[in-house]
């Protein structure tokens, strides 16, 4: 059963303590599988005392201990919430000014009449937008709700809080000022259109949680008539973080990539980009396994990117299903959802079998049940060991895309983000509990961007050099190695 914080709920309860103690309290919660993590007290005098106890669950238990204490007698349950619920009363981000307007003189700078001049500035040349706007630090993510985590198509309001979330994150790991935006609408050509039209006031477009096949043209051709950086994070902010979490597992099994058989179930914006992104480090042998089973070259698929994985994957024209594709295998990768992995397929891998199971929020396969027989495991959550997850990535790469201005976000910036994530993990602190970096580990966000800047500078998209870039600095500056 996973159990995480966010499966507590916060109950506030007023006791007639003449009636009953909070040890019977306390034990109701037990009996029904609770841990009492926190206790305040809201309110006391003689006759009763309020208190709000803070409650580790499983997911089905919130009816059961609500009948449980309500069975108690001289006990009233007031009511019940979800301290998940209420870091999310009123959205998570806001919006605040950098100097304060206290008088005229002020307001005639940052308003009417003397932001005109600053206006003109700008229209005499737009790329002035880059000094005297927000568009310098600041990206937009933007979702139409299709493929929000492994939740689907639940519309633009419901990916809401996943968008204000990645912007938070932005922001706190990186200085980068996010706004998040959902899209009211599920057509391309009209995503597209709207896109292209909001650009100008942002330095580069964070695309996130659309559906697959819609989000390769959407992204394709934004990145072609826009001169800004377009990065879906789902494709290939997972692809980065993937790549750096296999390189460490490979450091720690001591296989090389060319050598080992790889699965990637789910072959949709994140398993395409995966799989692109390990046969340019060097996979040689790769199952890529959807709904259907393994997808085959003798076959010919609707969606183009299909057709493409299938012709590059798969040499050896293996059939079957996801059950069959697992013998042997040295890796999975999950990027479907949730479920799709049987204990029974993982005791058929090879020696030292390594496990992404990357679907949110519920992962192909619980990872405490198939630890005991796996080298490494990984998931997508943060309360687990090992997260893989974009949120390793974009901050950095766009910190270190916006730092040098670039055009855009190339293969040799995302190969050296992937190098710069699993090189923070230095050969004594690697082992089967941390082979990729924690998103508090201050050193990540600083490592991609400088990585990022380099390889952005020598592939010639940046279109401007940080200082510390500057001269021969930048031939000083050592590239990390990949292996
Ligand atoms: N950990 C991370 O950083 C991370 C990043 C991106 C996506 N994800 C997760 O990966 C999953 C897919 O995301 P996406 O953006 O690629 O979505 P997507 O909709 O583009 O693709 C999902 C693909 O998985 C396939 N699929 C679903 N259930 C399957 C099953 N039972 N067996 C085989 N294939 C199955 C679908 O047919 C589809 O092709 C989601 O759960 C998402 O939360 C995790
Ligand atoms: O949002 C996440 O936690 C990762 C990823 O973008 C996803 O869609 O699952
Ligand atoms: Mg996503």
């Amino acid at each position: 059963m996973l159990k995480s914080s966010s499966n507590s709920l916060i109950l506030r309860i007023e006791l007639d303590q003449k009636v009953t103690t909070f040890g019977e309290v306390a034990n109701a919660v037990s009996l029904v599988g609770g841990d009492i993590v926190a206790i305040d007290v809201i309110r006391s005098d003689k006759q009763s005392t309020t208190r709000d106890i803070t409650v580790n669950l499983g997911e089905q238990a919130e009816e059961l201990i609500a009948d449980r204490i309500r069975m108690l007698p001289g006990v009233v349950l007031h009511h019940i919430s979800d301290p998940t619920f209420l870091v999310h009363l009123g959205g998570k981000i806001e919006i605040q000014p950098k100097i304060p307007v206290k008088n005229r003189d002020d307001l005639s700078k940052v308003y009417t009449p003397g932001v005109a001049k600053v206006c003109m500035a700008i229209h005499e040349n737009p790329d002035k937008a880059f000094t005297l706007t927000i568009k310098r630090n600041t990206v937009a993510v933007i979702s139409d709700g299709t493929a929000v985590l492994g939740l689907g198509d639940i519309g633009p309001e419901a990916a809401m809080p996943v968008m204000e979330g990645k912007a938070m994150l932005f922001k706190q790991l990186a200085g980068v000022d996010a706004v998040p935006i959902c899209l009211n609408t599920k057509d391309t050509e009209d995503i597209i259109r709207t896109i292209k039209n909001i650009a100008p006031a942002f330095g580069g477009i964070n695309l996130e949680d659309i559906s697959s096949p819609r989000c390769f043209e959407i992204e394709s051709r934004l990145k072609e008539e826009l001169d800004i950086p377009v990065f879906h994070d789902d494709q290939h902010g997972t692809a980065v973080v993937v790549l750096a979490g296999l390189i460490n597992s490979l450091r720690l099994t001591k296989k090389r990539i060319e050598d080992i058989r790889i699965v990637v179930v789910g072959i949709g914006a994140a398993g395409v980009s995966i799989i692109k992104m390990l046969l340019g480090a060097g996979a040689k042998t790769i199952l890529a396994v959807d709904r259907q089973g393994i997808l085959t070259r003798d076959n010919t698929y609707e969606n183009p990117l299909w057709d493409w994985v299938a012709q590059n994957t798969n040499q050896e024209d293996r059939k079957g299903s996801l059950s069959d594709a697992m013998n042997g295998a040295d890796v999975f990768i999950g990027v479907s959802g949730p479920n799709v992995l049987k204990l029974e397929e993982v005791h058929r891998m090879a020696s030292d079998p390594i496990i992404f199971a990357m679907a949110n929020p519920t992962p192909e396969i619980d990872p405490e049940s198939a630890a005991p027989y796996v080298r490494v495991i990984a998931t997508g959550r943060s309360d687990f060991p090992n997260q893989i997850n974009n949120v390793l990535c974009f901050p950095g790469i766009f910190r270190g895309a916006l730092d040098c201005r670039a055009s855009q976000i190339n293969e040799e910036m995302k190969l050296a983000a992937s190098k710069a994530i699993a090189f923070t993990v230095t050969d004594d602190e690697l082992n089967e509990q941390y082979i990729i970096p924690s998103i508090f580990n201050e050193k990540v966000v600083q490592e991609i961007r400088d990585q990022v800047v380099q390889a952005a500078i020598q592939t010639g998209v940046a279109r401007r050099i940080p200082p510390e870039f500057k001269g021969s600095k930048l031939l000083e500056r050592k590239l990390t190695p990949i292996s």
